[in-house]
């Protein structure tokens, strides 16, 4: 069934088959239907995540890509900021692309005035880190925990990894070494945007460790 109203809406392409575990997107602002869309093909069970209680009805989290000045300001509006930091702590498995990223990650730089982030990431990410000259650009990414082939990846604007400590993985980095995928735990974070690129794998990937939480 597909319902749709301004607080709750399920996603379920025609041909997905809804066996899989409960996952949200975080619906605030961003390219939530394009995260929900790569979901629901995985065999998920999609819901969007705009407040408090629909968060508890999920096994799983996807923090899109956006803007994350907005998407912090939104969710403490929402009173949502609060239980994600919950969730995120009790261990729900939780995948931030680009904007979803910056709002997992420990420490920010280049944030606007009074930004948060929710954190859970033992990271420094910094926003807008690629110059006016290189803000979107595409390049194939050697991701090991993946295999091959390389990951096709479309950066907009993205954030990069300037440092990951010790409780952080970096899972993959650029040429010159910048880290732009790491985990942590139930965490996952890209600087980039797999959702829009038809690449399932970091998606895959993520749902195992939803399925893994699930079943323990
Ligand atoms: N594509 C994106 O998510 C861009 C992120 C944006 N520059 C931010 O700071 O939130």
């Amino acid at each position: 069934m597909v319902t749709t109203n301004l607080r709750s809406e399920s996603i379920a392409p025609d041909d997905a088959v809804h066996t899989g575990p409960r996952v949200g997107v975080l619906a605030l602002q961003g390219d939530f239907r394009e995260h929900a869309h790569v979901l629901g093909r995985l065999g998920a069970h999609v819901s969007l995540v705009r407040r408090p209680e629909e968060l508890d009805a999920v096994d799983g989290l996807v923090i899109p890509g956006g803007e994350s000045s907005v998407m912090d300001k939104l969710s403490r509006t929402f009173g949502l900021a609060e239980p994600l930091k919950e969730a995120i702590a009790g261990g729900m498995p939780v995948y931030g692309t680009c904007a979803g990223l910056i709002m997992l990650a420990d420490t920010l730089l280049d944030a606007i005035a009074g930004q948060q982030s929710l954190g859970g990431l033992d990271v420094v990410v910094r926003r807008n880190a690629f110059g006016s000259q290189n803000q979107s650009f595409e390049t194939d990414l050697e991701v090991p925990a993946l295999g091959e082939p390389p990951v096709h990846a479309v950066f907009i604007r993205g954030p990069v990894v300037e440092s990951v400590g010790p409780a952080a993985t970096p899972l993959a980095s650029l040429a010159d070494g910048r880290v732009v995928a790491v985990e942590q735990g139930n965490l996952l974070g890209t600087s980039f945007h797999p959702e829009i690129t038809g690449e399932y794998r970091f998606h895959e990937y993520f749902l195992a460790k939803v399925a893994a939480r699930v079943t323990r």
